[in-house]
């Protein structure tokens, strides 16, 4: 579960959230979509800590990231407070972002090993069957350099799931992708989303695969929600002037 309460992010004076409201519920696959520069990949940034935000709350599954008490009263939270509650959301970037001098296995079980204290063979373990899942059995010891770009993604995306994170962020993840690797990455999330109850946050422009895998799609202008509703409904009666001018613009792109 992911909330955003009233939150609000500047940079500068230019106001880029503004007292943005939304939930994800527990197992939702939520897609952000919107115009360039609508503050869509700004509320990743913030879910992993690499932002702070000027106003509001965010918490996740119930834990407050941006905030912690302290002698009885509510302080922003600090370093450690925020990587505590970070551990429960992994990412998945449009740039892969694998450790290119890891082999694939240690790629994987880096994180499992030294932040959650997973043995050698427990976290080698739970990385080979993330492997399978993902299709990629025969290439553990290969170097990400060797890897076409969908591998890489399939392999980021086993990453980041083998930190057994509450919360999914995906990132414009086939945006780096040659035209034809992006249906396997595709079909790899949608499995994911049906047969896991990760709750999902996704930042896409592929329109046909928000309207296929999520429940709801949230349409962003300038920093604010526009429209919120379940994909069927969204793509094909949008009610906002502005989603059916983004949705029209998409089509004529395509
Ligand atoms: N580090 C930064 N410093 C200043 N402005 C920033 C910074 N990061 C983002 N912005 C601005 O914040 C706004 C929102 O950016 P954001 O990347 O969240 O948009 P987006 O909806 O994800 O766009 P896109 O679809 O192009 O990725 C933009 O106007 C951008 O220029």
């Amino acid at each position: 579960m992911i909330r955003f309460d009233r939150v609000v992010k500047r940079y500068g004076d230019h106001v880029v959230l503004r007292e943005l409201d939304f939930t994800v519920a527990p197992g939702e696959f939520v897609t952000l979509i919107g115009p360039s520069g609508s503050g869509k990949t700004t509320i990743l940034r913030l879910l992993m800590t690499l932002e702070r935000i000027d106003g509001g709350k965010i918490s996740v599954d119930g834990e407050c990231l941006t905030h912690m008490t302290r002698g009885g009263r509510e302080v922003p939270a600090d370093e450690k407070h925020q990587r505590a509650v970070r551990k429960r959301i992994g990412m998945v970037f449009q740039q892969f972002n694998l450790f290119p001098n890891m082999r694939v296995l240690q790629n994987l079980t880096e994180a499992p090993i030294r932040t959650l204290g997973l043995s050698k063979e427990e976290a080698e373990s739970r990385a080979r069957e993330l492997l399978e899942m993902v299709g990629l059995s025969d290439k553990a010891d290969a170097h990400p350099t060797q890897l076409s770009g969908g591998q890489q993604q399939r392999v980021a995306i086993a990453r980041a799931l083998a930190m057994r994170p509450d919360v999914l962020l995906l990132d414009e993840v086939t945006s780096a992708l040659d035209p034809e690797l992006v249906a396997g990455v595709l079909a790899l999330l949608k499995e994911i989303a049906s047969t896991t109850d990760i709750t999902i946050l996704c930042v896409t422009h592929e329109m046909e695969f928000a309207r296929n895998v999520s429940d709801r799609v949230l349409m962003f202008d300038q920093g604010q929600i526009v429209e919120d509703a379940p994909p069927a409904k969204l793509f094909s009666e949008p009610e906002h002037s502005r989603t059916q001018e983004f949705l029209r613009a998409v089509l004529e792109r395509a």
